[in-house]
């Protein structure tokens, strides 16, 4: 009874609708999808089909206009039979000839026939949503496939579409019923010893075993997240360190200006990149110095600001500026953090340090190579210090071991998408569920002085879960989450 507490309302939505479900632009082929009751007598109207049709084949036919009866195109016919589809209605496809006035001819067509409309954005997985088809935690996951732009985004948003992570907020569901039902029963009966004395012992420790679950789903340190939205890495350093050029060598085009001129970046520039199948929002910042400049102070002003926010720092050092005598350099690059970024210097937290630091030692070009092998040697010994690569954005030299370090360490932010449990990708999920644990609390706080509250913290740990997975009040969420959905899906 529980089930998509919604489904009944809307289910029986008497519209038909379609939409272009390919892509917009000139195509080789363009797929229209028409979903609703009124789907067989759109391809009686517009291919001919009359006798009954065989599901889920293929068909080559003449699309016609349902009015004039002139010929718009050859293409193939496809019907689902509900609840075989993916919207659990009647449904028919249409691959056409992607040209832009053959899709408008057939779109034409479809919207003069009676009952049937264009779609609104995610329409179809709206209605796959209410027939039971997809949970929300699906429905995101479904969203977040369209938008994948890196192999382990896909990874990631498949295995939530495929229902993992919906299974296991439905399994906690579950078992916190079960909680449930017994402090319920044991408030019942206890009175009349109907009820074994173990009963609530039972609870408490399926309880704890369930918070320490979440709590651990929880402690992911974002990676899921990080991995749906992408890793922030910034760039910084003093002026004319060759941090602009540093994005320009990542990401292959002159994104930002590079010139000798100290002070050249002011404003953030960003793109996204893909490293080695992680995705990456890089941003080249001003150079750190004082300046009596009103526009570059704010230069500065939001450069650190992006540093305290980011996932990762690249602080890009010139090589030519370090110590001749190698070992100097440890020193010389501890103090230099300090001075340029206070809050990522090792004093400020050592692990922390290393662990959000990268060190760009830039125009290695410039540096003897003995000088500059003797060097690398010393920063191997100095474990106080984040990881150190030498690097000409000139030459490219030492580029393939710095991308090396630098995808690995965006692979330990995002976690391995494949392996374990799956991960929590939502802020959306990430609330629900400290409120579900903060309601398990309520459980203990009054397990021995007043079970009915205690019960009520049980019982609203599970609204909390049942709002992620869409069991409770999906509505207000379905907005939110179809208005990134495109038309046609
Ligand atoms: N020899 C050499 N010169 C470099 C290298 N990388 C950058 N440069 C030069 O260093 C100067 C500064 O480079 P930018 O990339 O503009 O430095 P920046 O850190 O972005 O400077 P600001 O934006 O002014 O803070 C330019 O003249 C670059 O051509 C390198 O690897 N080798
Ligand atoms: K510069
Ligand atoms: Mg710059």
């Amino acid at each position: 009874t529980e089930a998509y507490l919604y489904s009944q309302s809307s289910v029986c939505d008497a519209e038909t609708i379609f939409a272009l479900s390919s892509g917009h632009g000139r195509c080789g082929v363009a797929v229209v999808r028409v979903s609703g009751p009124a789907s067989s007598m759109v391809l009686r109207n517009m291919a001919g089909l009359t006798q009954a049709l065989p599901p889920r084949t293929a068909l080559l036919r003449r699309i016609t206009d349902p009015q004039s009866k002139e010929l718009l195109d050859r293409g193939l016919v496809l019907w689902f039979k509900g609840p075989h589809s993916f919207t659990g209605e009647d449904s028919a496809e249409f691959h056409i000839h992607g040209g832009p006035a053959v899709i408008t001819a057939v779109l034409q067509a479809l919207g003069s026939l009676e009952g049937v409309r264009p779609a609104e954005a995610g329409e179809f997985t709206r209605r796959a949503f209410h027939a039971g088809k997809l949970g929300l935690t699906e429905v995101e996951g479904l969203g977040d496939l369209i938008h994948a732009e890196t192999e382990a985004q896909r990874r990631q948003a498949l295995r939530q579409m495929d229902g993992e992570l919906g299974r296991l907020y439905q399994d906690w569901s579950y078992r916190l019923k079960r909680c449930l039902a017994h402090v319920e029963a044991f408030i019942d009966f206890s009175e009349d010893e109907l009820i074994e004395d173990g009963v609530l012992n039972q609870v408490d420790s399926s309880v704890c075993q369930l918070e320490t679950e979440i709590e651990r789903h929880l402690k992911d340190e974002r990676r899921g997240e990080r991995l749906r939205t992408g890793v922030q890495v910034v760039i910084a350093g003093a002026t004319n360190a060759g941090k602009s050029s540093l994005l320009n060598t990542l990401c292959q085009r002159p994104a930002a200006i590079v010139s000798p001129i100290a002070g050249t970046t002011r404003d953030i520039v960003e793109t996204s990149l893909d490293i080695g199948g992680f995705p990456v929002l890089l941003s080249d910042t001003a150079g750190l110095r004082d300046s009596s400049d009103s526009v570059e102070r704010e230069g500065v002003r939001r450069a650190r600001q992006r540093v305290e926010q980011a996932d990762l720092t690249l602080v890009v050092v010139d090589s030519t500026q370090l110590p001749p005598d190698p070992q100097l350099v440890p020193a010389f690059l501890q103090e230099h953090l300090s001075t340029v970024l206070p809050s990522l210097s090792p004093e400020a937290g050592m692990k922390a340090a290393s662990d959000r630091v990268l060190l760009v030692l830039n125009k290695s070009d410039l540096v003897p190579e003995e000088q500059r092998e003797r060097t690398e040697g010393e920063l191997r010994e100095s474990p106080g210090l984040p990881p150190a690569c030498f690097l000409s954005c000139y030459t490219s030299t030492g580029l393939e071991d710095f991308l090396t370090v630098l995808q690995s360490r965006v692979k330990t932010l995002c976690g391995d998408p494949l392996s374990g449990a799956p991960s929590l990708t939502q802020a959306r999920h990430r609330a629900h569920l400290q409120q579900s644990v903060q309601a398990l609390n309520q459980y203990h706080q009054y397990r021995d002085q007043d079970l009915a509250l205690a019960a009520e913290g049980v019982r609203l740990a599970l609204t909390h879960l049942g709002r992620i997975t869409g069991r409770v009040g999906a509505e207000e969420i379905l907005d939110i989450i179809f208005r990134d959905f495109c038309i046609g899906k």
